[in-house]
């Protein structure tokens, strides 16, 4: 698959990490994010990852700061972007069966580099349930 990633100054050590793992499983990756602990400001590096998901250019994206929140908030406001917040695997887990999430957005001050590698693993393996939450997800959009 194609997935673009991007992390502000709190990420560089998840991403590499993260890339790692999506490289050895022969993802395509576009790295946006910095590599750098410079402070810098998170819409920067996580707007790319956006577009990229919501002109599908990327069938996921990964986005990573320290709280996960202000990234998460940066690329919620492209058309077609669900991106979910998720700190635990089970929360990354009902992402995708429920919510249909495309970019998942990590707290990289607030769970483990295994625990964000093992979320992203899961997000990525888990399928999208349909039924009653497409009807939902639809209603996001309107
Ligand atoms: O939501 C924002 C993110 O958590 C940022 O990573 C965080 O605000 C950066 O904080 P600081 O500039 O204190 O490193």
């Amino acid at each position: 698959m194609k997935i673009s990633i991007g992390n502000d100054h709190a990420g560089p050590e998840y991403k590499k990490a993260i890339v790692e793992m999506l490289k050895a499983k022969g993802h395509e990756v576009t790295n946006y994010g910095t590599d750098s602990a410079d402070s810098v400001d998170y819409p920067d590096f996580g707007r790319p990852v956006a577009i990229d998901v919501s002109e599908g250019k990327a069938d996921f994206g990964i986005v990573i700061c320290g709280s996960g929140n202000g990234i998460s908030m940066t690329v919620n406001k492209q058309s077609k972007v669900r991106a979910a917040l998720c700190w635990i695997k089970e929360i990354a887990v009902l992402a995708r069966q429920h919510n249909d999430a495309n970019i998942i957005s990590i707290p990289a001050r607030y769970t483990s580099i295994p625990q964000a590698v093992e979320m992203v693993e899961t997000f990525l393996d888990t399928e999208f349930e349909g039924g009653r939450h497409q009807t939902r997800v639809d209603k996001i959009s309107c």
